[in-house]
């Protein structure tokens, strides 16, 4: 047990929301901690008694029934005390939200990143990385795993203010209701804007290629934190050191951070549904349009269409919804495969058995 930092279950993200989750699950009689690392299920978990390292009981292995059922970085969980620094988890608290990318090698097969993440930055440079398609895309993202969208753009100090004006126009053209604010993590311009969007108890991650200026946007952002991220003892794996990094950090005002190995690597070709959110415009649009299975390309009286001649929306702007639509249906029809897939093994299974009880084997 690590008795370096206390913190409380607050000071980590706990509210009465989750309270009441653990109430309406019958976990009054047990602990609750959230995990702040995985690795190849070993978890440690941090509780108000210090840092654990955890394994999930036999039941919860059991009865999982696929990689979302395992515990994530974020989430809550019931714990059982055994030794002085090691833990049971018992049961996973409901997600609040939850980012996810498709599972390794396994189509149609959901892995859990992070948990119970409020808020998500996006994160895009001014220079080579900045990509409107693609920030629509992390939008999805964030939309579809309900975690609400900053954007943030980076390195500031590389361009004029004229580039940069340009460049947050065509934001604001195609991006609505979400936070945008230009930073650089040089001459700190801009950070104390950010920093006014952190709030206590609530939990952040940051999303956007490598490269855009993520680890520099945390240290700019976890201010005097940072002496107690580092000074974190090591916990000791049962005789041997682990050096696990903590995947959880605590930033300024009380905002906590998630931010993973997975989560760096969420390709953002995952995003498949949240489109409507992204996109609302052409959704209210397609309203209007004559047809109701209007695919807005070619039919008469497409509002979309309409739209898109009067400058009313730009064209790249649907040209990227059609794009992701056609993703989101490629995605959808390989879950449904997978399902029927998975049906028809069921079916077969049940067969087998049925057979081999009739036949008295
Ligand atoms: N000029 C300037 N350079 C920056 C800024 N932010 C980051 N950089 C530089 O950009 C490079 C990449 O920054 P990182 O913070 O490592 O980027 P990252 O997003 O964490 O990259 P990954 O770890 O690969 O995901 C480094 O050389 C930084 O010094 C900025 O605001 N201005
Ligand atoms: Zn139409």
């Amino acid at each position: 047990m690590n008795t370096t930092v206390n913190m409380t279950l607050q000071d980590l993200g706990y509210n009465n929301y989750f309270e009441k989750l653990r109430i309406d699950n019958n976990l009054k009689d047990f602990e609750i901690g959230r995990v702040i690392s995985e690795q190849k299920e070993r978890y440690i978990v941090k509780s108000e008694k210090g840092e654990f390292e955890a394994e999930i009981t036999g039941n919860l292995r059991f009865s999982a029934k696929s990689r979302k059922d395992f515990p994530a970085v974020g989430d809550w969980v019931s714990l059982i005390y055994h030794e002085t620094d090691f833990a049971v988890i018992n049961s996973i608290l409901p997600r609040i939200s939850t980012l996810s990318r498709q599972a390794v090698n396994k189509f149609g097969e959901l892995q859990i990143i992070a948990s119970n993440i409020d808020y998500g930055l996006i994160v895009q440079s001014v220079n080579r990385d900045f990509n409107i398609n693609r920030l629509e895309r992390y939008l999805t993202l964030c939309y579809t795993s309900r975690i609400e969208p900053i954007i943030v753009i980076t390195k500031t100090d590389l361009t004029d203010e004229e580039n940069l004006n340009d460049l947050l126009n065509k934001i604001k053209i195609r991006v609505k209701n979400v936070p945008l604010i230009p930073v650089s993590n040089e001459t700190k311009e801009g950070i104390d804007k950010l920093k006014k969007l952190l709030y206590k108890g609530k939990t952040y991650c940051l999303l956007g290629s490598s490269g855009v200026g993520k680890s520099s946007l945390i240290n700019s952002l976890i201010g005097e934190s940072r002496m107690k991220t580092a000074n974190i003892s090591q916990s000791i794996d049962r005789g041997k050191h682990v050096t696990t990094r903590r995947e959880l950090i605590p930033m300024i005002n009380g905002a906590i951070l998630i931010d993973n190995p997975g989560m760096r690597e969420v390709g953002i070709t995952d995003s498949s549904l949240g489109i409507e959110s992204t996109f609302e415009k052409i959704y209210d649009l397609a309203q209007s349009c004559k047809f109701s299975d209007c695919t807005h390309t070619s039919e008469i009286g497409c509002a979309v269409q309409l739209a898109i001649d009067n400058g009313q929306i730009e064209k790249s702007h649907f040209e990227n919804f059609l794009k992701m639509e056609r993703e989101k249906e490629h995605y959808e029809s390989a879950v449904a495969e997978k399902r029927r897939k998975d049906k028809d093994f069921g079916k077969m299974i049940k067969h087998y058995k049925k057979t081999k009880k009739s036949n008295n084997f």
